[in-house]
């Protein structure tokens, strides 16, 4: 067994009509700004699984220079981390995660990142838990500024073993 740990935060812009997050679009009256679609979630559970099985960061295998990744499905980097790992002989058994932001209000969609991240990892939807909090107003993510999100993740499996 391994365990990884991530965490991601996209600076929102001052305009847009909304953003990604587990795999959903979430509306509203900002969007965040990112390389690919700037899915934090997603970003900090790829860093994660990532990170579980010792294979580096996001940013080292979809660099944020390369024009492949510009406008990115996140699903789909997540997606291709997975392989990666499985190629190690590692594979993902939970998730939890939190996401930190003051606005909108996140638990109308918490099922469906929960099930859309699930997806992406090949997993039951009960093996991905998603929470979202504010910071009370504290901090970046309290004045509004940005959304911040946290992962852990749990890999079993044997190394070299794929
Ligand atoms: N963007 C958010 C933030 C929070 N929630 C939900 O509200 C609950 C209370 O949040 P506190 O920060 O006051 O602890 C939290 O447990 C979430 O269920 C949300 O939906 N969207
Ligand atoms: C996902 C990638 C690649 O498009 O870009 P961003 O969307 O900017 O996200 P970030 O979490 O800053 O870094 C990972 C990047 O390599």
């Amino acid at each position: 067994m391994r365990i990884g740990q991530g965490f991601d935060v996209h600076r929102f812009a001052d305009g847009g009509d909304g953003f990604r997050l587990g795999g959903v679009p979430i509306p509203y009256h900002r969007g965040l700004l990112a390389h690919s679609d700037g899915d934090v979630l997603l970003h900090a559970v790829t860093d994660a699984l990532l990170g579980g099985a010792g294979l580096g960061d996001i940013g080292s295998h979809f660099p944020d220079d390369d024009p492949q990744w510009q406008d990115a499905d996140s699903a789909l980097l997540l997606r291709r981390a997975v392989e990666q790992v499985a190629g190690q002989g590692w594979s993902p058994v939970n998730v939890d995660a939190t996401v930190i932001a003051q606005a909108p209000k996140l638990a109308p969609y918490v099922a469906a990142m929960r099930q859309a991240t699930a997806d992406a990892l090949a997993l039951p939807a009960q093996a991905v838990n998603v929470k979202a909090t504010t910071s009370e107003r504290l901090g970046f993510t309290g004045r509004g500024e940005g959304i911040a999100a946290l992962a852990v993740i749990l890999l079993e499996g044997r190394p070299g073993a794929a």
